[in-house]
């Protein structure tokens, strides 16, 4: 059987899906038949009752009645349909002459089969009135129960219930939730059902890999959206600064820009939202280290080597003291002792390990580590030794000098609120590309590393409002 997924994950591959053109309402329908298909297999009629909650659970109901043709089908309604798609297809069966009833009308005395379509993955909680008195009404009865996606009641990641509907069969989309082999008593048979998701979209980073790294608080204080130390500088100044500049364009509440002497007289007056601060010394060495670990006390997460030159020592002894570290240019040289995420081109990864850049390489070289490898390239490849997804937005533009300083400054503004290297920095990849993509559609291909920085938070405001 293939690997579970959580919901959280489910959630985002479905936006995903949507985001490349496979829309919700095909997986509904997709998975709708797949329920009415397992029936066929086992029934060649009788009378079915559809117990239908609020969200797509229900809509997959409604669509699996549709193909149970010489069936005697009643549809039972707990509460109101809130999702659109869903409605659609309840409009479907209303239009076709379905007998719909609301639960409180209803007089359930006989079905041979009962379809759950109460609560999926959506549950949250514990089951509230109706669903408590359907649930009871369903396992009481000597029907046939076959839920969708998963026992209605039961926490599809964890598994917990209190109160749930006790399945014989559990057809369940795509992959098994993680909740069906912890609670197996009450899903019956588990059957994984194809809805259509084609392999590769498992593989590729979307707006849904963004929504699992990124958090907004609503009742947020200062700080509590990330605070980040930039730690770069010498022999190049525009780095740092670029760096520390999208991390705050990214989201991050503090980001504090530490130099060395040289070149902090420049770098301090670039900004006023950045703090600087001055390392010791013209360039940075292992005499900065206790500066720099004390530094990042109070910050969640660092990110080092953006305009430095063969700093994988330091970045080595700093990631000892501190709990995350972003390492780009000089940094990668390091094999950090903390969760990590490390951002090479090319070049750079070969260099560093030592093998031809591949999919295979970057797993490998990301299973040498605590965290993930971003390899930067016309289309990325993340990975963090167990997991591995492409990311292709991106464009040609982005080969103008800084916009890799832009990825590991985002890269750490969402590792600073995501503890997952991995979705923090496909995350990164995704949106630092797509930046990239609206910078070109406004400016054509002559477009800076400072209009990619620039264009970060219209990026991410397109991809929090997309449905
Ligand atoms: N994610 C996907 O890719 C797909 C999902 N599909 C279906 O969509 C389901 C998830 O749909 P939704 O996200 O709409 O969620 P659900 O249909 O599981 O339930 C959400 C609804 O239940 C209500 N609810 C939540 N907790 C409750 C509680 N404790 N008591 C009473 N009501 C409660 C919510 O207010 C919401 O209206 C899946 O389980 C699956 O059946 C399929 O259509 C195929 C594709
Ligand atoms: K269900």
């Amino acid at each position: 059987m293939r690997e579970p997924i959580t919901s959280r994950e489910m959630g985002a591959l479905d936006l995903n899906c949507e985001y490349f053109g496979l829309s919700r309402l095909q997986l509904m329908e997709n998975a709708g038949k797949a329920v009415a298909d397992e029936i066929l297999k086992r029934f060649s009629g009788g009378k079915v009752v559809l117990f239908a909650g609020s969200g797509n659970n229900a809509g997959d109901g409604f669509v699996a009645v549709r193909f149970l043709k010489g069936f005697d089908v009643d549809v039972v309604l707990a509460r109101d349909v809130k999702s659109e798609l869903a409605r659609r297809n309840l409009d479907i069966l209303v239009k076709a002459g379905f007998s719909v009833f609301p639960w409180q009308d209803y007089d359930f005395d006989y079905a041979d089969i009962v379809i759950d379509g109460l609560l999926g993955t959506g549950f949250r909680g514990e089951l509230r009135r109706p669903y408590s008195d359907i649930v009871r009404a369903i396992n009481e009865s000597e029907s046939f129960v076959v839920s969708i996606d998963v026992p209605s009641g039961m926490n599809a990641d964890s598994g917990e219930y209190r109160e749930a509907v006790k399945a014989d069969l559990t057809v369940t989309f795509h992959r098994p939730k993680p909740g069906l082999s912890r609670s197996p008593e009450i899903a019956g048979e588990v059957v994984v059902a194809d809805i259509g998701i084609p392999e590769e979209f498992e593989k590729l980073a979307g707006p849904g890999d963004f929504r699992l790294a990124y958090r907004r608080f609503e009742d947020g204080h200062k700080g509590s959206h990330g605070k980040v130390l930039v730690v770069g500088g010498y022999p190049y100044v525009g780095a740092p600064f670029l760096a520390a500049y999208s991390t705050y364009k990214a989201g991050a509440d503090i980001v504090t820009l530490a130099v060395p002497e040289s070149v902090y007289p420049q770098v301090s007056s670039f900004s006023p939202e950045i703090i600087p601060r001055k390392l010791r010394g013209d360039e940075i060495t292992e005499k900065n280290v206790e500066e720099i670990t004390e530094l990042a006390r109070k910050h969640d997460v660092v990110v080092f080597g953006m305009g430095t030159v063969d700093k994988g020592d330091v970045a080595e002894e700093i990631s000892k003291g501190v709990e995350k570290i972003v390492l780009d240019a000089g940094g990668l040289t390091a094999t950090p002792h903390c969760r990590s995420i490390l951002t090479p081109h090319r070049q750079e990864f070969e260099r560093v390990f030592g093998y031809e850049a591949s999919e295979e390489s970057v797993l490998v070289a990301a299973n040498s580590i605590d965290g993930a490898v971003l390899l930067k390239g016309k289309r990325d490849i993340v990975s963090d030794g167990r997991r591995v997804k492409y990311n292709d937005t991106g464009n040609a533009g982005m080969t103008v000098g800084g916009t890799g300083d832009v990825l590991a400054g985002v890269a750490g503004a969402l590792f600073a609120i995501c503890d997952d290297p991995f979705h923090a920095a496909c995350a990164a990849a995704f949106i630092t590309g797509l930046a990239g993509d609206m910078c070109l559609e406004e400016k054509g291909y002559n477009f800076t590393a400072l209009d990619v920085a620039e264009k970060i938070p219209y990026a991410v405001k397109k991809v929090m409002e997309l449905k």
